[in-house]
C-alpha cells in the first residue's frame, strides 16, 4: 500500500504550512518523516487522511483519497498529536465504542490491547493513564482497524526508554509484515535506529528523500584534530587535492580529507612530533543539523546563528 504525496501545497493565511511536498512512502519499510519544529510534517500526516484539504496538489493512499475508501481505517492507521480519548472511559471501552462504530469485530479489542501491551490496565480509566499507556492506547486505536498502513505522529514523545524500544520494535514488525509505516520525529538518532527510508523537510518543503544508509554516508565526512608543536609545517605537509586544513587555536588543526594514519605516516616521515591525533565522526545528529538549520524557525539565542524570522 503505498501512499503518494504529490505537489502537496498547504497554506493557512499567510503561512505556508506544506511547501510543494512531492514523495512516495512505500509498503514493507518504515519511513521516517523527520524536520525541526514547525516543519509541516502534522499538517502532512493530517492531510493524507484528510483531516485537512490541500491549497493545492494530492495525496493518496493506495490510489484514492483517504476518505473515498469504503472503510479507510483498514488503509490508514493513525496516531496523530490530537488524541481524542474520553477520559472517563476505561481503554477498553474507548477501543470498544471506536469498533463497534466502524464495523470492526469485538474480538479484535482484546487483540490489540494484548498487542501493545495494555492488558493489565485496560479496564483502568484512560483518563488517569501516564504519557507512556495513552501512548500505547493511541496505537492500539491505530491497528484496530488491521492497516494496511500506519500514520503515527511522534510516537516516542515522552516516553522512557523502555517505550522508545517497544515502539521501535512495533514499527520493524509492522513493516515486515509488509505494512506501510509512516512515522515522523524530529530527532535524527531515534530515526537512525528505526527507519530504513527518510523523507526529511523545512520549512514545508523537502529537503531530501533518502535511505537511512545513504544519509549515514553523505554525512560521514570525517574529521582529525591533530596537535603539534610545528603545526604550521605539518599544515604545509599535508596541503594536497581534497585536503582541507582549519585551524582554530594555535599548534592545533582540523583535517578532512586525510586519515589519522596518513596524517601520522606523514608527520613520523618529516620528523614533526605530534600531541595529538584524534579522528571525529560527524554525528547523525549533527548531518541532520546541518541539512536543517536554515529551516529552523526559532534559533535559540547565542546558538551561533541570528534568530530568523518565520517566512
Ligand atoms: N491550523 C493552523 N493554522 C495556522 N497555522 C498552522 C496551522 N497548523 C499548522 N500551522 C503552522 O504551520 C507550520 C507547520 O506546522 P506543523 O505542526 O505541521 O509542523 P511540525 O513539523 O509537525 O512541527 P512540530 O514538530 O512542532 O509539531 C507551523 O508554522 C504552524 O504554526
Amino acid at each position: 500500500m503505498t501512499i503518494e504525496v504529490r505537489g502537496l501545497t498547504k497554506r493557512y493565511g499567510e503561512k505556508t504550512a506544506v511547501d510543494d511536498l512531492t514523495f512516495t512512502v512505500r509498503p514493507g519499510t518504515v519511513t521516517g518523516f523527520l524536520g525541526p519544529n514547525g516543519a509541516g510534517k502534522s499538517t502532512t500526516m493530517r492531510l493524507i487522511v484528510g483531516l485537512d484539504a490541500p491549497t493545492s496538489g494530492s495525496v493518496t493512499v493506495n490510489g484514492r483519497h483517504y476518505a473515498r475508501h469504503p472503510a479507510p481505517l483498514a488503509e490508514v492507521g493513525t496516531l496523530l498529536e490530537a488524541r481524542s480519548v474520553h477520559t472517563g472511559r476505561s481503554a477498553y471501552k474507548h477501543l470498544l465504542a471506536l469498533a463497534l462504530t466502524h464495523g470492526i469485530p469485538r474480538s479484535r479489542v482484546a487483540e490489540v490491547i494484548e498487542a501493545v501491551g495494555l492488558a493489565g490496565a485496560a479496564r483502568k480509566r484512560a483518563g488517569g493513564f501516564s504519557l507512556g499507556m495513552g501512548q500505547r492506547l493511541g496505537i492500539a486505536a491505530a491497528l484496530l482497524a488491521d492497516p494496511a498502513a500506519v500514520v503515527l505522529d511522534e510516537p516516542v514523545n515522552g516516553l522512557d526508554p523502555e517505550g522508545v524500544r517497544w515502539i521501535r520494535t512495533l514499527l520493524k514488525e509492522l513493516a515486515a509484515q509488509g505494512r506501510t509505516v509512516f512515522v515522523s520525529s524530529h530527532l535524527m538518532s531515534e530515526m537512525a535506529l528505526t527507519a530504513e527510508r527518510l523523507v526529511i523537510v523545512g520549512r514545508g518543503r523537502l529537503l531530501a528523500d533518502t535511505t537511512v544508509a545513504e544519509f549515514v554516508r553523505s554525512a560521514g565526512h570525517d574529521e582529525v584534530s591533530v596537535t603539534s608543536p610545528e603545526a604550521g609545517r605539518l599544515r604545509e605537509l599535508l596541503a594536497g587535492p581534497g585536503v582541507e586544513v582549519a585551524s582554530d587555536a594555535p599548534g592545533v588543526l582540523r583535517v578532512r580529507g586525510a586519515g589519522a594514519e596518513d596524517i601520522g605516516l606523514t608527520a613520523a616521515a618529516h620528523g614533526v612530533p605530534l600531541f595529538e591525533l584524534t579522528p571525529h565522526r560527524v554525528s547523525l545528529e549533527e548531518a541532520f543539523m546541518e541539512l536543517t538549520r536554515d529551516a529552523v524557525e526559532y534559533h535559540a539565542h547565542g546558538a551561533g546563528r541570528p534568530a530568523e524570522v518565520a517566512a
